[in-house]
């Protein structure tokens, strides 16, 4: 298939990252027959840098016409200054909601290579197969906002559209999967998660064969941490979201790990790492890619439903957590170049062994 892929590598480590997934995808691309183009734009505190803007309409009008878009990282010290005019987080704001990505999935894995990194020593962490879906163009990030010079408020608002679409999501998530979906809220206290309970009970029963349970927020930063291995899918709000879904990367061993998907009612979805431009790492050359990595995996799967190509990448990236190379975040040594040349030869063998199966898919049509 031809695809339109833009590439916003943005600040830090995101380029480094960014170029290690593109040649991922351009690797996809040769071993089964695909064309895609890239249109690399700007975004963030580079994006400032060049145009005084985080989100020149150029990249926007490019990420809209787009088939897929492929995010590094914004941000980082240069930009962090709290009387800055202008931050690069606004430019990855702008671009979510101009999209309007308002489900953000976050699928959390354990390889079991990687258990002893992790905060617990818990042989079932193997098990742990969490998908977060959280609520990304809403909330206290889009609220309105006051500032004098003593005081400073973020509105945090929800309507029960938003709540209803990101819950409809989570439900039809669950159902390809074991059936089970957390509500995540601080319902003991807010009124706007008073609201996303009634509206998630409400829409929960549409679906019968799907069990819902409500947690508060603040036990499941806990119980995350002690009994990871009872969650499917976790809904919740966009900035819950943000804060467990960076916890839960502890239990993989890594922020560089995991991956995300942005979607919204079209097939055009937003793809990033979850981490940051890591400044205290960023131009050395070590950056984990493999979160980056995952998340073309999510863009081949979702924007342009190539799933065998998809399981493809995610072999590839098991391949080499298992066998290494691994950067140092996770206990290697190898620099984000070692670890894209490694995923790049598992590919390349993964698709040579898979060969036959998938030119006869493609001969039945
Ligand atoms: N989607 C995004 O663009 C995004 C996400 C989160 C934070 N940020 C921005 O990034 C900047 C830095 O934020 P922060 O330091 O709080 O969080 P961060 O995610 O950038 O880094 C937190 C820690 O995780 C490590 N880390 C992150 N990614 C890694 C990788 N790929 N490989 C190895 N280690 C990695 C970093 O070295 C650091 O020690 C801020 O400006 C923030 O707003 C951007
Ligand atoms: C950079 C920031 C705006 C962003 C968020 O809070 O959504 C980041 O932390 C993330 O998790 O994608
Ligand atoms: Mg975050």
């Amino acid at each position: 298939m031809k695809a339109n892929i833009v590439t916003l590598p943005g600040d830090g480590v995101g380029p480094e990252v960014t170029a290690a997934a593109v040649a991922v995808l351009e690797a996809v691309a040769a071993h089964y027959e695909h064309e895609f183009a890239f249109d690399e734009q700007l975004i963030g505190g580079a994006a400032i840098d060049a145009t005084g803007e985080p989100l020149p309409a150029d990249a926007l009008d490019a990420c809209k016409a787009a088939d897929a878009v492929l995010l590094g990282a914004v941000g980082g010290p240069k930009w962090s200054d709290p009387n800055a005019p202008v931050r690069p987080e606004q430019g990855l704001l702008a671009l979510r909601a101009a999209l309007g990505v308002y489900a953000n999935l976050r699928p959390l894995t354990v390889h079991p290579a990687l258990a002893d990194l992790s905060p617990l020593k818990n042989e079932k962490l193997k098990d742990v197969d969490v998908l977060f879906v959280r609520e990304l163009t809403g909330g206290a990030y889009f609220g309105a906002k006051t500032k004098t010079a003593d005081a400073a408020t973020d509105e945090c608002k929800y309507t029960v559209a938003e709540v209803e679409r990101v819950t409809r999501r989570a439900f039809e998530l669950a159902r390809a999967r074991r059936r089970h979906v957390t509500s995540v809220d601080k319902a003991n206290v807010l009124e706007t998660s008073r609201l996303w309970r009634r509206t998630v009970t409400r829409v929960a029963a549409d679906y019968p064969d799907v069990t819902l349970e409500h947690q508060l927020v603040d036990s499941m930063a806990m119980l995350l941490l002690t009994r990871p291995g009872s969650y499917d899918v976790v809904v919740t709000e966009n900035l819950f979201g943000d804060i467990l879904t960076d916890e839960a990367a502890a239990l993989a061993g890594s922020l560089g790990l995991l991956p995300s998907a942005s979607l919204g009612e079209g097939s055009n979805g937003l793809y990033e790492p979850i981490h940051g431009s890591a400044p205290d790492i960023a131009g050395k050359g070590v950056a984990n890619p493999v979160g980056t990595i995952l998340s073309v995996a999510l863009l081949l799967r979702h924007s342009l439903r190539l799933e065998a190509e998809a399981q493809a990448v995610e072999a590839a990236i098991d391949h080499v957590l298992q066998h290494g190379p691994r950067t140092r975040d996770v206990g290697g040594d190898a620099g984000t170049v070692e670890v894209r040349d490694a995923v790049l030869k598992a590919l390349a063998d993964y698709a040579a062994t898979h060969r036959s199966y998938f030119d006869g898919a493609r001969a039945c049509g």
